[in-house]
């Protein structure tokens, strides 16, 4: 726990010698040491950008061939390290530690060795490596060693405050976890049961009669009845200050416990995590790419993309707040002969005036005229500016540099664009990639590999692998002309892929009219003999059946967008009092406005298709978005009052939680441990409406609660109890709206 502690410290700390202690630390021979320099590292990475350029410089190593942290430390250690290490970074830490190890970085070990290793402001890590340093066997003690401990003894006082601090942060078990954890040890020393097992038979009854968790004895598996069974355990089982009551019920037994403790143990957790209460490690030292949203330059952004984008990046928030590292990818529609037809098209119809205004729009009208025109045709049936597209591609494939120059300014400006558009959602990309980091050289490879393995058949001028046996019938890969597809630059964007981040899992967030040819590219890696394949999964989902708007069929985010937040704005003004102490009303119906579409989206399972119900979408009442974001500010509202009012929640959390007996606060405090289960179960479902339901039957519990216990005039000790119950409350939610990207 000390070394959790303090390693937590460092790397919340904001200073950074720290690479080069690392790659001085490495070059020991002990191997605590070592462990200790790869947490290290960590931090180094974080802080010193400028270190670890120079380590690219020096390393002619690519990111490939990481190693992962978990691998050096238990579970949870390294849980602790994640929390502290921002989610961007556990790739860099990997590379790093890697460069490290190589020993690449001369550079960085003189400077240790010329002790410049102690920044001006103490820090952390430096009392970490003084804690090892002095513990050091005599004869690995060196004369740096020895300079570095004296020049510790000298900053430790200044570091004491900062330890309290983090010693009240680190109770992150779930709560919950803890009582049940206590019924796990009671029913194991009666019975011999595998603890996993007894763990996860733990259910929690649908009514509170029946407690708050129960056991089905059926699922032990035990000689004789489980009904006698239950009756005798029942007798056997002691009480305690966790678990107040047991009851057999049938073949259950049921555990009633102790809400007190579990209020005195969870709000202070609550408050002491904030943004982070419910996040969770599962997923610690792992990499996961997340491929959404993938919108085709100069076409609409149809409904696939919009939900694409929303789902996707719920998919990768979860990731996030279960400890994943993620890349999330932006794999563009940007390559094909369509580019050919847009550039074709241009040169007849471009306007460079309204290319620079709008280049989204313009390249679309521009790919809409041009198609008109191709679709006259000569006698024989040809069309010229099919061909001269054709043509154009086969440039542009070959490498052109004119050809490929004005297709870069096109896909520039999309992304410009895009980036704008997405920022409004609040969503951002790692990597703009696409099609077209597939042209043919990359993908000549693969069509090797795959004629290597005896996979490619000559069909009708095409190349094709057949995939009857699995009845998926045969997938083109070449064309008679030469060129490939879509199908093929996917297999060779999934191998590169994995060779640059050997990644733990690839999730592609497409709509289901792809099913299909997913399971072609998964099938065809596959035979192509990559084991990886199954770490790749097609995140589906339905479609939007109604998205017309008033001012007619929205093709384009943006246009959705705007139509929504003037509509919201419309619904604003209906309450003119309120409308009149808006600040903001514009940004306010944006944000509003777009929560709406993202609720609407996510609130039922993601293969359900749904319509656009803009009335009901944009209500502050039922279950939508604005109404969402109502109650989070109610809830906001409630803690600014108390503040006014002199009622506040003291630092050391010092409250007499045993005051919050009412039903109504119970409930509502019960409803809040359960976050944490919640979060877990969406990692694996990566089902939003799990995410959704909970935070609306939230803000239910919270309105009814709320109706009845104030905290304004009330006795000292209960308003602050209460305040810390909304305030936890209102964590919780903002946390899950969170997760869904509307907060
Ligand atoms: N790797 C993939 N195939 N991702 C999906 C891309 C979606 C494609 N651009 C489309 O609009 O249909």
């Amino acid at each position: 726990m000390i070394h959790n502690t303090k390693f937590f410290l460092l790397f919340k700390n904001n200073s950074a010698p720290y690479a080069e202690v690392a790659t001085f630390l490495l070059a020991s021979k002990s191997k605590s040491l070592q462990n200790l320099t790869l947490a290290l590292s960590q931090q180094a990475n974080n802080q010193s950008s400028l270190l670890i350029k120079d380590i690219e410089k020096n390393s002619s190593q690519s990111i490939q061939g990481k190693t992962s942290i978990t691998k050096f430390f238990s579970r949870q250690f390294a849980s602790n390290l994640y929390e502290i290490a921002s989610a961007q970074t556990v790739a860099q830490i990997d590379y790093y530690v890697d460069a490290c190890r190589k020993k690449d970085s001369q550079i960085i070990l003189k400077k240790v060795k010329e002790n410049q290793l102690i920044s001006e402001k103490p820090n952390l890590g430096d009392i970490l490596i003084w804690d090892y340093l002095k513990n050091l066997p005599k004869e690995e003690r060196t004369d740096s060693t020895l300079k570095y401990i004296k020049m510790m003894e000298k900053k430790l006082p200044e570091l004491s405050q900062a330890v309290f601090e983090v010693n009240s942060v680190f109770a992150t078990e779930p709560v919950l976890n803890q009582f049940k954890a206590k019924i796990v040890e009671k029913l194991s020393t009666l019975l011999n049961v595998a603890e996993d097992l007894a763990y996860e038979s733990l259910e929690v009854p649908n009514k509170s009669i029946n407690g708050d968790f129960a056991f089905p004895i059926p699922r032990l598996k035990l000689p004789g009845n489980p009904v006698q069974i239950a009756k005798e355990l029942q007798q056997k089982i002691k009480t305690d200050e966790y678990i107040l009551k047991v009851t057999a019920f049938g073949p259950f037994l049921n555990f009633f416990i102790n809400k007190n403790l579990l209020t005195q143990k969870l709000l202070p957790q609550i408050l002491t995590q904030d943004t982070k209460y419910g996040n969770n490690y599962d997923g610690v030292g792992k990499t996961a790419l997340v491929e959404y949203s993938s919108p085709n330059i100069a076409k609409p952004f149809h409904f696939g993309h919009i939900r694409s984008t929303i789902i996707g990046n719920f998919v990768k928030n979860v990731l996030n707040a279960t400890g994943w590292h993620t890349v999330s990818i932006n794999y563009l529609g940007d390559w094909g002969k369509q580019y050919g037809l847009l550039a074709v098209g241009f040169e007849k119809y471009g306007d460079e005036e309204l290319l620079q205004k709008d280049p989204i729009k313009h390249l679309f009208d521009v790919y809409v005229q041009i198609n008109k025109d191709g679709e006259e045709k000569d006698e024989n049936g040809n069309s010229e500016v099919h061909d001269s597209a054709r043509r154009y591609f086969k440039k542009m494939e070959d490498g052109d540099a004119d050809a490929l120059k004005l297709w870069q300014r096109f896909r520039d400006m999309s992304i410009t664009k895009y980036r704008e558009v997405y920022g409004r959602l609040n969503i951002m990309f790692d990597i703009y990639s696409g099609e077209s980091q597939y042209s043919y050289e990359q993908c000549k490879e693969v069509l090797d590999e795959l004629q290597g393995k005896n996979l490619l058949v000559p069909s009708d001028g095409a190349l094709i692998v057949d995939l009857t046996e699995k009845n998926l019938g045969t997938a083109v890969i070449g064309k008679s002309d030469g060129s490939l597809l879509y199908l093929s630059r996917d297999i060779a964007a999934a191998i590169s892929r994995h060779e640059i981040y050997n990644f733990d899992k690839l999730y592609y967030v497409v709509a289901s009219q792809q099913n299909h040819h997913f399971k072609q590219l998964f099938t065809i890696l596959e035979e192509m003999g990559k084991p990886w394949v199954k770490n790749c999964e097609h995140i589906n989902f339905g479609m939007i059946l109604d998205m017309s708007t008033r001012r007619g069929n929205v093709v384009f985010l943006e246009e959705l967008l705007d139509a929504t937040q003037e509509s919201m704005h419309e619904v604003m003004k209906k309450n003119e009092e309120k409308y009149n102490q808006i600040e903001n009303p514009d940004l306010v119906a944006d944000t509003v406005g777009l929560s709406a579409i993202m609720i609407q989206d996510m609130s039922s399972r993601r293969n359900k298709d749904y319509s656009f119900v803009w009335s009901r979408m944009l209500s502050f009442e039922g279950d939508t978005g604005p109404y969402l974001q109502y109650a989070h500010s109610r809830l906001r509202s409630i803690e600014r009052k108390a503040e006014e009012a002199g009622i506040v929640i003291p630092e050391d959390l010092v409250v007499n939680f045993n005051l919050l007996v009412e039903p109504q606060a119970v409930l509502l405090m019960n409803f809040l441990a359960k976050f944490p289960e919640v979060v877990k179960e969406v990692s694996k479902s990566f089902e939003p409406c799990g995410v959704v339901q909970y935070c609306f039957e939230l803000c239910h519990n919270f309105s009814s609660t709320y109706e009845q216990l104030y905290v304004l005039n009330q006795e000292k000790e209960l308003a602050v109890a209460r305040l810390a119950l909304y305030k936890s409350a209102r964590i919780t939610l903002g946390n899950g709206l969170r997760l869904l990207g509307i907060m």
